[in-house]
């Protein structure tokens, strides 16, 4: 079981970059020291620590899709940054009507306030395995994230796909996104590549990126991503 702390000031997280070790309150994420293992046969042995993947691409580049083959094979909880936001403004909340008009936009939301919805259900997990999906989404929400939770991500997804094939991809989507129209699709373009890449380029500069090529089948896409995790040792749910 979790075991709510208060203090996390004796907790030591992995990586020596750490903003801010006495900003987050988790649950029951003990001490290590070991470095993570890349792409070495070694056990993974953080198993009451969280592991932290970010989950970046463009509008309709598949985030969403592989990450449902990741909690499939992996036991990952998935946390999409966009949905949580939605559930936001369905919810009726004093944030909403702010909330939807910034989606109409394409624009980012607040990084409190997305971060403040991450960490929440972060917390009412009982998972130490997280895909936070389409966050950070500016390095604004990086810079907020590293700050609050005074930790880094352990793996960062990107799928790299080309900007017609994510047109047609979330024309097609058919979800009844608010967003899912072309207007809307030609400024969250515009915002992915002027705030989002800085947050790719960073991640590469600190060699943390996977970089997918997010053309091909579904099928085809995941084949780059299992090794990935399968260089973690987790315990599999499915192989
Ligand atoms: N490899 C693929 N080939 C064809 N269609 C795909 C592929 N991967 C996902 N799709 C479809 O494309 C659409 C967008 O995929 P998905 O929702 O996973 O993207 P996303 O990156 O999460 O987008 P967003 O940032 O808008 O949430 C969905 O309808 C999905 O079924
Ligand atoms: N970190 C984030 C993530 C998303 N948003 C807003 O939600 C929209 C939809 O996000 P998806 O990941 O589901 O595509 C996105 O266009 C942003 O308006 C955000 O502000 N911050
Ligand atoms: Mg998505």
């Amino acid at each position: 079981m979790w075991r709510r702390v208060t203090s996390v000031s004796h907790l030591t997280f992995a990586h020596k970059s750490t903003v801010n070790k006495n900003a987050c309150t988790f649950k029951c994420w003990e001490s290590f020291t070991t470095e993570i293992p890349r792409k070495e046969k070694t056990t993974y042995q953080r198993a009451k620590t969280p592991f932290i993947t970010f989950v970046l691409g463009g509008p309709g580049s598949g985030k969403g899709t592989q990450c449902m083959k990741i909690v499939e094979n992996f036991g990952f909880t998935h946390l999409s940054a966009g949905e949580l936001l939605r559930r936001e403004i369905a919810s009726n909340s004093a944030d909403g009507i702010m909330i939807l008009n910034t989606i109409k936009e394409g624009k980012i939301v607040p990084s409190e306030l997305t971060i403040k919805l991450i960490q929440k259900e972060m917390e009412l997990s009982d998972n130490y395995k997280f895909l936070i999906d389409g966050f950070p989404r500016s390095e604004d929400n990086r810079k907020a994230f590293e700050q609050i939770f005074g930790a880094e991500p352990d793996v960062v997804l990107f799928f790299d796909c080309p900007e017609d094939e994510m047109v047609k991809r979330v024309l097609n989507r058919n979800q009844g996104r608010v967003d899912d129209n072309i207007d809307t699709i030609k400024k969250r373009l515009k915002v992915f590549t002027a705030l989002n890449l800085p947050v790719v380029n960073h991640y590469l500069e600190k060699g943390k990126l996977y970089k997918i090529n997010g053309v091909g089948t579904v099928d085809e896409i995941y084949k780059q991503v299992h090794p990935v995790f399968s260089s973690f040792h987790f315990e599999q749910v499915r192989v």
